[in-house]
């Protein structure tokens, strides 16, 4: 069966090979605070940032997952106040998981098919972080680089969040536009699921200091205090990291990946675009997501076309949230191969 779920989703093939590779050489028994294990993680931390194009002064930081950078951020980069604007399912919740923390943080939600109209956005002068969810995954929506520039431009200020859960390794990010950064491997990173990554700029770092929250095991200074040892303050998924490494070492750079992304998204629009009885959830193709395509119908529908997928050996990723049951995505993540892309291309305008 060919998975095309959002996440957990496809696998890089090699990662079979991998996961042998990391039991043989030892590696699952390490001690974290080992001399091997500093070296796999500060080679892994440099190949992100030179496969995916991060800055050279951002501070790359391991953690369990991106709902985890979630209460990072609540809890050691804001002190009373962040702003959320989100359209789907994924931003609301991180919204909900920071009013959990400051009872003020404020959220806004938009359309779906908005064009992400930063300059419309009101921010409260007290707000502290802006919270954006640049790949909605659960409505496949995406909100351009261009509108995390601005937004930059507008509020310097503030410190600027955005999750990239779902578009991390997928999409070239313009990551000096903002300073927070975050995003799990079991999507575009082609990897099992148990890692995130926190990617921070030089002014998140100095709000964390200025701040000084040190109450948990995650506050992001314990954090920084073990990163500039290539460690982390609890034991980490030490496999997954090293699969990380092995990943990006073999993977192109991102702006070969950024550029079959785009092809494919392009490829899978105009295929359901073209099929008689599909129609896409977001019409604004200003605002549609290149990494997760969503398919809307009635329920009925969508569990019929579910069923015929399923015979055809694809397992198509289900809808979210509101869109739970009256939509299927597509994961357009890299680690799918080009015949899988080309079964589902070929089924899609067989899908009544
Ligand atoms: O697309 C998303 O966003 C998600 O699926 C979740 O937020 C992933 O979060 P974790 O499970 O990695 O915490
Ligand atoms: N992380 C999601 C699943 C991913 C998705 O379906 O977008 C969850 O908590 O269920």
């Amino acid at each position: 069966m060919i998975t095309f779920f959002p996440g957990p989703s496809r696998v890089y093939p090699q990662v079979a090979t991998f996961m042998q590779e990391a039991f043989e050489q030892g590696l699952l028994s390490i001690s974290h605070r080992s001399e091997t294990f500093n070296q796999m993680s500060e080679k892994t931390i440099g190949l992100v940032k030179s496969k995916l194009n991060v800055p050279a002064d951002y501070t790359v930081f391991y953690t369990s997952s991106a709902t985890e950078n979630w209460e990072i951020i609540a809890q050691s980069l804001t002190t009373q106040q962040s702003t959320h604007f989100y359209s789907g399912a994924f931003g609301e919740k991180w919204h909900e998981y920071a009013r959990k923390i400051h009872s003020q943080a404020e959220g806004f939600r938009f359309d779906t098919n908005d064009h992400a109209d930063v300059a419309s956005w009101q921010v409260a002068p007290e707000s502290e972080v802006i919270c954006i969810t640049q790949n909605e995954t659960s409505n496949g929506t995406q909100i351009p680089a261009a509108s995390i520039e601005k937004l930059r431009e507008l509020h310097p200020e503030k410190l600027i969040a955005v999750d990239v859960t779902s578009s991390l390794a997928g999409i070239a990010l313009p990551f000096a536009a903002a300073d927070i950064w975050y995003g799990s491997v079991q999507k575009c990173f082609g990897l099992p699921a148990g890692l995130g990554l926190l990617i921070c700029s030089p002014r998140a770092i100095e709000r964390a200091q200025s701040i000084g929250e040190r109450g948990h095991y995650n506050s992001f200074l314990v954090m920084l205090d073990n990163i500039k040892k290539w460690q982390t303050s609890c034991t980490p998924n030490v496999l997954g990291i090293y699969l990380l490494m092995r990943v990006l070492e073999t993977m192109p750079h991102i702006s070969e990946i950024d550029a079959q992304t785009k092809a494919r998204a392009c490829a899978y629009y105009e295929a359901v675009q073209a099929a008689q009885n599909l129609s896409l959830l977001v019409e604004n193709e200003a605002v549609r997501s290149d990494t997760v395509v969503a398919v809307k119908g009635t329920k009925e529908q969508v569990a019929a076309w579910k069923t015929q997928a399923k015979q055809a050996g694809i397992l198509l990723g289900a809808g979210y949230g509101s869109w739970k049951e009256t939509s299927f995505r597509i994961a357009n993540f890299p680690a799918l191969q080009p015949a899988e892309v080309a079964a589902l291309l070929d089924l899609l305008p067989k899908l009544s």
